[in-house]
């Protein structure tokens, strides 16, 4: 296993030497731990395959280097790099028994045939096709040849990382549950360095000790699910990460205040704007409350979810979420409370600190 060093990565497809190229991957400089479990979470589009493909080896970056350990692997194609790959959709050999489809990595690496016996044994009551052998592939579903790409991902213990790029999307619901919390144990059990593309935020946070959230092409934060939740570094991450997500309305900033429409909403100290930015206030829907004190506000809808209800409503003219107990009372005149600890301000779509109270 190894520590993945991504060094100053950039790419822009199509040809090199533009004038003003396109970047897919903006600036990306990060090192994924050694042993590391990783999701990279993201939107359609915002260069999550493009990074990986960089990692593997099937791309070239155009900028930057990328560092296995202390080895820059950046000009070595995949097969140098030591590597195991699962990709959305299954690829097996169907003339090869399942046995033989998940020995195939080892027997090509001079294995001895009982270490091969052991972890394939392993491999197959995993993805539970233990009674499917000595069978081979060819008859298999969909499903099932995608649990053989992944076990095949996960039969050698001896590479540097293991890259999964959508694996589950042909997988059905229940199982795809089974199978993300067995690819957790195993990656306690054995320590892979393992990067997790997915746009499933579910999968993200079931999957991964480290979520990198990557929004137009760059990397906006790499955090535990409850530092994603608790302190959004950007205000994409806010809104992409909870359900619902994060509000963030446009605010003015005086002092220790924040300025929304005509209402002045209190601040835990006096935020740090750097230059002329534009600046929001992020508030996730589970730090709002309902009283009869308070800020003006219009009750839209109250949707119950079972122990909690999510309130639409209307503040200063900007659609705000507010999530309850579902015994929490809705008052006849409500009106709106913050709790000032869990806001946050946004310049220019990212986070600062407060100055008074030093919140990083
Ligand atoms: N071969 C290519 N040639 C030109 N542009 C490309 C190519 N592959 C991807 N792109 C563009 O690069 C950007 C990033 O794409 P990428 O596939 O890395 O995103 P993604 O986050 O993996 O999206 P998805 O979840 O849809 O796969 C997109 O704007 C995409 O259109």
């Amino acid at each position: 296993m190894a520590r993945i060093s991504l060094d100053h990565l950039r790419h822009a497809y199509g040809p090199k030497g533009l004038a003003n190229p396109v970047y897919a991957l903006k600036e990306v400089h990060h090192d994924f731990d050694d042993g590391g479990a990783y999701a990279l979470l993201g939107p359609s589009g915002c260069g999550k395959t493009t990074l990986l493909n960089i990692i593997s080896g099937l791309l070239q970056p155009s900028e930057g280097r990328i560092l296995f350990g202390e080895t820059d692997v950046t000009n070595l194609p995949t097969e140098a790099r030591n590597i195991a790959q699962v990709f959305q959709f299954p690829v097996v050999y169907d003339t090869m028994t399942v046995y033989d489809n998940l020995a195939f990595p080892l027997r090509n690496r001079q294995v001895p045939e009982a270490e091969i016996e052991n972890r394939v044994r392993g491999i197959l009551k995993m993805i539970d096709l233990e009674s499917w052998a000595r069978r081979k592939a060819r008859g298999l579903t969909a499903d099932q040849k995608q649990k053989i790409s992944l076990g095949r991902g996960l039969v050698r213990s001896d590479v540097n990382a293991i890259l999964f790029d959508e694996p589950l999307t042909v997988i059905d619901p229940h199982m795809k549950w089974v199978l993300r919390t067995q690819l957790k144990q195993l990656h306690r059990q054995f320590g892979f360095t393992m990067v997790y593309v997915t746009h499933d935020q579910t999968e993200a946070l079931t999957f991964a000790d480290k979520v990198v959230v990557m929004y137009d092409g760059q990397i906006v934060q790499i955090g535990t699910p409850a530092e994603l939740f608790d302190r959004p570094r950007h205000t994409f991450v806010g809104y992409f990460i909870g359900s619902p997500g994060m509000n963030v309305m446009a605010a003015g900033i005086d002092g220790a205040e924040a300025i929304i429409g005509g209402s002045r909403v209190a601040l835990p100290g006096r935020p740090v704007i750097p230059g002329a930015a534009k600046t929001e206030l992020g508030i996730r829907p589970e730090f709002l409350s309902l009283s009869r004190e308070g800020l003006p506000v219009t009750i839209r809808k109250v949707e119950d979810i079972g122990r909690q209800k999510i309130v639409r409503a209307a503040f200063a003219d900007q659609p705000i979420s507010l999530v309850l107990r579902e015994d929490q009372e809705i008052p006849a005149d409500a009106k709106l409370r913050f709790d000032p600890a869990a806001i946050h301000i946004y310049a220019d779509s990212w986070r600062v600190d407060y100055a008074m109270t030093g919140r990083a």
